[in-house]
């Protein structure tokens, strides 16, 4: 039995009264791309003018057979066995499945998984990157099989291969979305120039912002003259008042009134971080005192929209500890300004 003995060719002119076997799609550029009749749709006279519009002179009528999956119902399939919490599978259409997010979260999607799966051929699975902020509703994955019908062996390979990583990862879900908590922020803005008042704070609005778009809030901001004691300072009393995250704004980089890495270690945080390869935001720190994430941030993070800081603050509010090798991987593809 071939895909060819399953396929029956149809001239359009003929088909009327006749199953259309897949989704059917119509492209106007800039105007409409979608479709323009369903999977199962009875042919009709008026739709012969609009299938040769679309440039079908010819429909196939199905005929499956055992051992063969139509695209939709392999779609369907696909995207079951990846989804985990926080996301849903859309209905198929046009041969694919969308997983959208149910919450504003973080996504989780493993990149060897993913080039693993797609070296089976005919399977096609698209997702987000690792640790995209996503909205609800937002699509992150979109899986589909390549021909109208594919062998279940496929299938079968791709459940094969998703269910070993389960295992081996001791995971019951494999793309997720994990929400953020709701973090108490303690802000340290440093700078004499904005601690006499010569310059108003442009640091503060911006951060404040930045949380506040992640579901968290500054819940005071102390500020600073360039003095390694009164960083010091501002950090414990935040530490006491048991915040979720520090955060000192400024003197991150490699003038002498730059005291911010300093005062970070002075403060016998353990330091995972100095420096960052991405650009821009190479001189950010992370750091941990206790279990209290600090991070020292450097001006970049005033001036553009999007630096090292907005990679790594998402994971933290999602609940993540970040570790040395996550820093260090920053790098490939990091370089987005500078
Ligand atoms: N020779 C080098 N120069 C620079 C390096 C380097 O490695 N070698 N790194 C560069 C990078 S990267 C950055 S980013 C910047 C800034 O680093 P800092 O965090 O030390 O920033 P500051 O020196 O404290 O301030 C820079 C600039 O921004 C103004 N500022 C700071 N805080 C505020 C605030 N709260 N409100 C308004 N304006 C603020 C400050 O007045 C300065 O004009 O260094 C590069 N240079
Ligand atoms: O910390 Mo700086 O941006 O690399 O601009």
């Amino acid at each position: 039995m071939t895909k060819g003995d399953m396929l029956q060719e149809v001239r359009t002119k003929d088909a009327i009264g006749m199953v259309l076997a897949h989704d059917l799609t119509q492209i106007i550029p800039g105007e409409f791309k979608g479709r323009l009749f369903k999977k199962g749709h009875v042919i009709q006279k008026d739709d012969i003018p609009k299938l040769l519009d679309i440039g079908k002179e010819h429909i196939y009528i199905l005929n499956l057979k055992r051992g063969f999956l139509h695209e939709n119902e392999a779609a369907i399939q696909m995207a079951n066995l990846l989804y985990g919490e926080n996301v849903e599978c859309t209905d198929p259409r046009e041969g694919k499945v969308n997983i959208k997010s149910k919450i504003h979260g973080l996504v989780k999607v493993n990149a060897d998984l993913i080039n693993e799966v797609n070296k089976i051929d005919d399977i096609a699975v698209a997702t987000l990157k690792n640790n995209t902020v996503v909205e609800a509703n937002q699509p992150i994955v979109g899986t589909r099989v390549i021909p109208l019908i594919v062998n279940k062996d496929k299938l079968e390979q791709f459940e094969k291969m998703i269910k070993q990583y389960k295992l081996d990862k001791d995971r019951d879900s494999l793309i997720h979305v994990k929400p953020f908590r709701q973090m108490k922020v303690g802000l340290i803005t440093t700078g004499g120039e904005v601690f006499t008042g010569r310059i108003k704070d442009r640091f503060g609005p911006i951060v404040k912002q930045k949380l506040v778009n992640l579901g968290s809030e500054v819940i005071d901001q102390r500020f600073s003259p360039d003095n390694t004691e009164t960083i010091v300072q501002h950090i414990y009393s935040f530490k006491d008042e048991h915040v979720d995250l520090i955060l000192i704004t400024g003197g991150m980089s490699v003038d002498p009134d730059d005291r911010t890495p300093g005062a970070i270690k002075q403060s016998g945080a353990d330091v995972v971080s100095y420096g960052t390869p991405m650009l821009p935001g190479s001189m950010l720190m992370m750091a941990y005192l206790g279990d209290t994430p600090i991070m020292g941030l450097p001006g970049c993070v005033m001036h553009d929209p999007f630096t090292s800081f907005d990679v790594l603050l998402p994971r933290i509010c999602a609940g993540e500890k970040i570790e040395k090798e996550d820093i260090t991987i920053m790098g490939y593809g990091g370089l987005y300004h500078c």
